[in-house]
This record gives structure tokens, C-alpha cells and sequence, in this order.
């Protein structure tokens, strides 16, 4: 089985006064997909970006309680932003590549990181990254194209890729297809479903089926509190919470 790369104890976050995560415990394992699904509102994205310390860049915003990445504590003072979320990545909801070429896209992260120094080096990783998001044979004649210049589902893929170059441990994914049609959605969610071999994946999803597609193991949030966590295949078929059932079941939403 798989054990746990992410550990969060007892974890409150506040937008100034407001409360927005409350309590929340979880083992997040490495080697699956998790997926996080709840209503709107419910906490979702607050929680995803305490994993790594995105909601640093939120002014007002606060976390307590422990996150643990292999044993060793995130927010603790000596552990640097930057450095974290290199082995902590993030895909948004919108892609969002850089108004770069797309081999500029691939090769900032190791260049700044110091992964990648030499010409030739560099070129292998950004190979590796895009071959391994799935874009290698749809980009390779066109590496200084722009990666705006993309499509949608591309665009994504590339920056799935330029998450990839850094060799993350984790990789966060915030609603990755809610822009995407559903023949790139389907592009996204096989890719998703190779990278967990190599990286703890978590995705925030609306979508219910999404979750039940990609993820082993899901987490339910309602109201800011983790209500229901366990095997996906369980959560969908046999929810032990009432509130679990009522909105699996489309009774609220
Ligand atoms: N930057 C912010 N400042 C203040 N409040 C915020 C901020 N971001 C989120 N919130 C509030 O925190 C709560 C949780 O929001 P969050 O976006 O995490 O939920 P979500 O489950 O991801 O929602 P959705 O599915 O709609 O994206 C909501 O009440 C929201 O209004």
C-alpha cells in the first residue's frame, strides 16, 4: 500500500477573522491520486494551497496546526517558500504558461533552481518534461513558438510540464480541466493517471465522475471540515456520512 508523503494535523486556516478550514486531519499517500470534492465555497482550494504555503502569498490569510512533508514540518521558519514549492507543484485552474516560448516555459524553473546549467542539459529537460506531460511529439518542431500560442488543452499539458521540470514530489492541481473541452479533459486525466507512478498527485475537482475516474483515494469537505475521507471506490458506493451521500447523490451542490 502506499504510505503517507503528506501529513496535516489539527489545520485551521483564516481569512482575517474568518474561518475557512476548520480542524482538518488527513494523510495524503504518495504514489495515488486524491482527489478533493465538495460544494462550492466549501474550502477546497484553501486547503490545497496550505500544502504548499500558497496561501502565504494571501494577505490576511493564516494557517495553524501541522503539515508535514516526509516527516518534516512546512511551516516551520527554516524551510524556504521557494525551495518547497519546487517539490510541492501547482497547476491552476486556468493554464496560465508565461508569455515565453514554450522551451522558455520548460527550462525556467531548473535554470533558477540550478537543475540545469549547460545548453545540451537543458535540452534534455525539457524533453523529459514534455515527453513525460504527454505534448513532446505535438511541440518538438516548434520549441520557440510562444506557449500562449497553444491550445487550451496544450497549454495545460505544457504547464502540467513545466511543473514536471523541477522534479516535484508532489504535485497540486487545482480544477486542471474546468477550461478544458472534453476531449482534452480525457488528454488530461490519462496523463494525470500516469504521473501518479512518479508523484503524489491531488486534484480539486467539481466534477464527481472526474474524481471517481482519476483519483484512489477521495476527501469531502463541506462547510471547512473534512467530513468523509477513505478509498474513492468506497466514498462513491458506500459513504459512511449522510452529508457524503446527500451530495454524491446530486442533492445539493
Ligand atoms: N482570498 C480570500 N480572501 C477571503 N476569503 C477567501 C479567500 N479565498 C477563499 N475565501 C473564502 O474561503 C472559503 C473557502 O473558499 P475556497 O475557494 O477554498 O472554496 P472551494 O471549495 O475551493 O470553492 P470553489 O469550489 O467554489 O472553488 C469561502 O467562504 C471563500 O469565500
Amino acid at each position: 500500500m502506499t504510505e503517507a508523503k503528506i501529513t496535516a494535523r489539527n489545520v485551521d486556516v483564516f481569512y482575517g477573522p474568518k474561518k475557512a478550514i476548520n480542524d482538518v486531519s488527513i494523510d495524503i499517500g504518495n504514489g495515488i491520486v486524491t482527489a478533493f470534492i465538495g460544494p462550492s465555497g466549501c474550502g477546497k482550494s484553501t486547503f490545497l494551497r496550505t500544502l504548499n504555503r500558497m496561501n502565504d502569498t494571501i494577505a490576511g490569510a493564516r494557517v495553524d496546526g501541522e503539515i508535514l512533508l516526509d516527516g518534516e514540518d512546512i511551516y516551520d521558519p527554516a524551510m524556504d517558500p521557494v525551495a518547497l514549492r519546487a517539490r510541492v507543484g501547482m497547476v491552476f485552474q486556468k493554464p496560465n504558461p508565461f508569455p515565453k516560448s514554450i522551451y522558455e516555459n520548460i527550462a525556467y524553473g531548473p535554470r533558477i533552481h540550478g537543475l540545469a546549467n549547460a545548453k545540451a542539459d537543458m535540452d534534455v529537460v525539457v524533453e523529459r518534461a514534455l515527453t513525460k506531460a504527454g505534448l513532446w511529439d505535438e511541440v518538438k518542431d516548434r520549441l520557440s513558438d510562444a506557449g500562449t500560442a497553444l491550445s487550451g488543452g496544450q497549454q495545460q499539458r505544457l504547464c502540467i510540464a513545466r511543473a514536471i521540470a523541477v522534479s516535484p514530489e508532489v504535485i497540486l492541481m487545482d480544477e486542471p480541466c474546468s477550461a478544458l473541452d472534453p476531449i482534452a479533459t480525457a488528454r488530461i486525466e490519462e496523463l494525470i493517471d500516469e504521473l501518479k507512478e512518479s508523484f503524489a498527485i491531488v486534484i480539486v475537482t467539481h466534477s464527481m465522475q472526474q474524481a471517481a475516474r482519476v483519483s484512489q483515494k477521495t476527501a469531502f469537505f463541506h462547510l471547512g471540515s473534512l467530513v468523509e475521507y477513505g478509498e474513492t471506490d468506497q466514498i462513491f458506493t458506500n459513504p459512511r456520512e449522510t452529508r457524503t451521500k446527500d451530495y454524491i447523490t446530486g442533492r445539493y451542490g
